[in-house]
């Protein structure tokens, strides 16, 4: 068998924690073949984004397809594209090679509060690029962008998640990480959710109910709910999360993983990284998370 490939289509962050550097070393720790296409040039640091360099949608397409022409990809994933030119040339290319097995992160503004995607290109987010992903998965503040309801409550999440797919795409993950910020969302689970459908070893930390400790994210296939969930881990490290962790739902994929199996090992890497950062703890600001770590707790990969 051909080693798994992934291409990710981002941006790239200096510091190192987040965009393409982030999905690169994610790949690279699931045994899957990275490569890139950068959308922009951001001067990053774990205090914040200091500049923005976008590429022209042409210099976009044209790594997509020098990747795509020669080497080929098995599943990938869009991180910041920061303005509609850019959505709408991805958009072209994916359409164009065919290629299903796609995370969208729809990455619009950085931890620090700098704008990643211009407000005016999410309806081109929206129109071009959800139709084509297999899974979408918006942090809280993003979700509240792509519906324009306000998340409050856990059945906020799942009103949006529907409205998600109802734009096209097929599967929606929203990311519980922001839940803290707008007040916890501590609700009772619903009777109608089912809390046993991934499959998953009886010890792992999934499926609980959103309380003060834990961190959830929800997954709607387009037709049931899922939570997931970890300890809430008390930290200023979680600089790149979200690409990561969409990183590697992109990389199980690539190696022929279940969407389902493939959003449940990418909790897990992003719980082990978290919890691992503070060990790294580089910078002064919102530092990055340990790729490392979930390969050094699990060193066994599933096929
Ligand atoms: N403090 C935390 N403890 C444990 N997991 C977290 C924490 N913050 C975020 N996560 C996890 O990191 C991933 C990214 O979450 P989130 O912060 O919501 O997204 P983003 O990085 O896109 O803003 C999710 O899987 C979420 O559960
Ligand atoms: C180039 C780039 N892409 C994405 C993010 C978002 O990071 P996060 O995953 O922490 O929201 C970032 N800060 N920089």
């Amino acid at each position: 068998m051909t080693v798994p490939r992934a291409l990710t289509i981002a941006g790239s962050d200096s510091g190192g924690g987040a965009g393409i550097q982030a999905d690169l070393k994610t790949f690279q720790e699931l045994d899957v073949f990275g490569m890139s296409a950068i959308t922009a040039v951001t001067a990053q640091n774990t205090l914040g984004v200091h500049g923005v360099y976008p590429m022209t949608p042409q210099a976009v397409v044209e790594q997509i397809d020098a990747v795509g022409q020669d080497l080929g990809v098995d599943a990938l994933k869009t991180g910041m594209l920061f303005d509609a030119a850019i959505i709408e040339a991805v958009a072209g290319r994916i359409r164009a090679f065919g290629w299903n097995s796609l995370v969208v992160d729809p990455v619009m503004i950085a931890k620090g509060g700098a704008e990643l995607l211009r407000a005016e290109a999410v309806e081109a987010l929206k129109k071009h690029l959800l139709p084509l992903a297999l899974v979408v998965t918006p942090n809280i503040p993003e979700a509240e962008a792509l519906t324009g309801m306000k998340i409050r409550t856990l059945n906020d999440r799942r009103e949006a998640a529907q409205r998600i797919a109802d734009s096209g795409a097929r599967t929606v993950v929203i990311k519980g990480g922001h839940a803290g910020e707008a007040g916890r969302i501590g609700q009772e689970p619903d009777a109608n959710v089912r809390h046993d459908g991934l499959a998953d070893p009886a010890d792992r930390p999934v499926f609980a109910h959103a309380s003060d400790e834990r961190v959830v994210d929800l997954f709607y296939d387009g037709r049931d709910f899922y939570e997931l969930s970890g300890p809430r881990i008390a930290t200023r490290h979680t600089h790149g999360t979200g690409c990561t962790f969409s990183a590697a739902i992109a990389a199980r994929l690539a190696a022929g993983a279940a969407l389902a199996e493939a959003v449940h090992t990418a909790r897990d890497f992003i719980q082990a990284a978290i919890e691992s950062a503070s060990a790294l703890d580089l910078g002064a600001g919102h530092g990055p998370t340990d790729h490392g770590a979930y390969r050094r707790t699990n060193i066994i990969l599933p096929s």
